[in-house]
């Protein structure tokens, strides 16, 4: 039996090097980052062990350490290095990311970018897009 199963990181609230402007260049901002990861849960449903599971706890600290020790200019490379390192797990057969960037815009909370990749079979080759 197949179990699909949708992990969700939800507001991991970074900062990090993010902008082209000198300010930007040279202060840390705010981002929220949201990933959404598709993977089969029956292993880990069945076992209730963790070595069974995508452990998101691993991919979550993948993420924190990417954004906190790299400098991005724009929000598409942050978002799709992000990504990949989603997508580097075989399990997951299908992933969304999407970056916040806090006050980028006068008069705006914030501004996102999201981007997706998926797979046909547990541990091919995956393509961008939704
Ligand atoms: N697929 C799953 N992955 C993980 C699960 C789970 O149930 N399914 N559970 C965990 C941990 O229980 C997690 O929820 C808590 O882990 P931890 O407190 O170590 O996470 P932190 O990010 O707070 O770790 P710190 O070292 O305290 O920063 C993990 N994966």
């Amino acid at each position: 039996m197949q179990i699909p199963a949708i992990i969700r990181i939800k507001n991991l609230r970074l900062r990090t090097y993010i902008g082209i402007k000198e300010e930007e260049i040279n202060n840390r901002q705010d981002v929220i980052i949201n990933a959404v990861i598709h993977c089969q849960a029956q292993a880990a449903v069945e076992s209730n062990i963790i070595e069974d599971a995508l452990n998101y706890r691993t991919i979550c600290k993948a993420i924190i350490k990417r954004v906190e020790d790299q400098r991005f200019a724009l929000l598409e490379r942050m978002t799709y290095e992000i990504l990949e390192l989603v997508m580097a797990h075989p399990d997951v057969l299908k992933g969304e990311v999407e970056v916040d960037k806090v006050g980028a815009l006068r008069y705006s909370d914030s501004v996102s970018m999201a981007l997706g990749g998926a797979r046909t079979e547990r541990g091919g080759p995956w393509e961008a897009g939704f």
